[in-house]
């Protein structure tokens, strides 16, 4: 019986890029700030107050992972004595530190080519883009057209955009078109349309993501976005593990935004859930549902949506601990064969400047009964993880990333 969890906690990098200078991002370190911020007691809030609490991750082997990925004094403090998972960390080779590009790596797919970017100007989209997407949405106009935090913007415009009808354009360091418009005033249906379209017109600019970020409120102060976000993504450019663990007759349930990262290519179901709780409970579900030669892929996105993006250190450290409450039910449903890894797709450090991510090394920790409780070291790319579920799963070596199997089985 041999099934694989692949989990994502979206941003939840561990510092030690050896590229990381080059993204403006040295020392960049999001869960060894975190650390260091709760430690010094200013990761305060209602939910959660002191040290980062997480001794389950610890178990697992996470700060083992941190401190190995960048030396980091504060993780090396929390190492527990005994360790019962698997730990390293891994370097992304991928051009972008985005979500679409550390997860193709994870699934075996680098992405070496460079996506477009908008200018960090305003307007921030070529006139003729505007142009061509007001002729072909029969729109008036739009506003905002820069580089914006997805919160700050709608409180920004959002009380514009009701009087006016038109949707709030803007982007971020990260290749993505977002429109921002409210769910049901601008319509959802309308806005999921309107995403479709603007797709189809940044395709030839190689834009990774078009978004639709609906909201719903009545003004400034009570605008809140809503769970009905959407993402457009491009294809990967080449076969990934989902793809890899149908063709072998497997099939891949993805939770939360995995079905849109992957444009839907290799996912043979979608759960979407949203909020880390609900997509915890439907990664269960999605485990109980799933049989010998199977994946389940789940991304948990409010690291980076709500508290890494936001800059907000004591909401990122008290999702870390939610996270590590719900982690016992989750090993808790691992059988002998299974194969659980837990990682990330890029860092998001909520004590960094900017509200975008930051390129650091992402941990790899995992559990599998009967599998060795040892360290695999600094893999060079994330495709490591990849090729490693595919090991298990026995679907065979792909060019990209080698597997660590053989270091956690008595194969070795
Ligand atoms: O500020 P918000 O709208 O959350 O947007 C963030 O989320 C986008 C997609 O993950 C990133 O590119 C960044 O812009
Ligand atoms: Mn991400
Ligand atoms: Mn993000």
């Amino acid at each position: 019986m041999a099934r694989a969890i692949l989990v994502v906690l979206d941003s939840v990098g561990i510092g030690g890029a050896a590229d990381a200078a080059s993204f403006g991002d040295e020392g960049a370190n999001t869960v060894g700030h975190i650390i260091d911020r709760a430690a010094a007691g200013e990761a305060e809030n209602d939910d959660r107050s002191g040290p980062l609490d997480c001794p389950n991750l610890a178990r697992l082997g996470l700060f083992h992972a941190a401190e190995l990925a960048s030396g980091h004094a504060g993780a090396a403090a929390l190492k527990p004595a005994r360790v019962d998972g698997f730990w390293g960390a891994a370097q992304e080779v991928s051009h972008g530190k985005d979500t679409p590009s550390g997860h193709w790596e994870i699934a075996g797919v680098p992405v070496l080519f460079d996506w477009g970017y908008f200018p960090h100007e305003v307007p921030a989209f070529p006139q003729s883009l505007l142009e061509a997407i007001y002729a072909e949405a029969g729109i008036e106009g739009s506003l905002g057209n820069r580089h914006a935090s997805g919160t700050e913007i709608i409180a920004d415009l959002g009380e514009e955009h009701l009087r006016t009808g038109l949707p709030i354009f803007y982007t971020s360091a990260d290749s993505v078109f977002q429109i921002a418009a409210h769910e049901t005033r601008f319509g959802l249906d309308r806005l999921y349309a309107l995403c479709e379209t603007v797709r189809t017109l940044v395709d030839d600019m190689n834009i990774g993501r078009v978004i639709a970020r609906p909201f719903v409120g009545e003004n400034a102060a009570s605008f809140e976005r809503t769970g009905n976000r959407r993402d457009y993504s491009v294809l990967p450019p080449a076969p990934t593990l989902l793809d890899r663990t149908v063709a072998a007759g497997g099939r891949v349930i993805a939770v939360g935004k995995i079905g849109d990262i992957f444009a839907h290519q290799g996912v043979s179901e979608v759960r979407k859930a949203s909020g880390n709780a609900a997509i915890g409970e439907t990664t269960l579900k999605a485990i109980d549902d799933a049989g010998d030669g199977d994946l389940v892929f789940a991304n948990f996105v409010d690291f980076d949506m709500l508290y890494g993006h936001r800059r907000n250190v004591a909401g990122y450290a008290a999702a870390l601990e939610a996270f590590d409450r719900y982690l016992p039910e989750l090993t808790g449903k691992l059988r002998d064969g299974d194969l659980l890894l837990i990682t990330a797709d890029h860092g998001c450090d909520p004590t960094w400047s900017g509200t975008d991510h930051t390129r650091e090394r992402v941990p790899i920790v995992g559990f599998g009964p009967g599998l060795a409780a040892t360290g695999v070291g600094i893999r060079p790319t994330f495709a490591d993880i990849g090729e490693t579920l595919a090991d298990h799963l026995g679907i065979g070596a792909d060019d990209d990333g080698t597997s660590f199997l053989g270091e956690l089985t008595d194969r070795a």
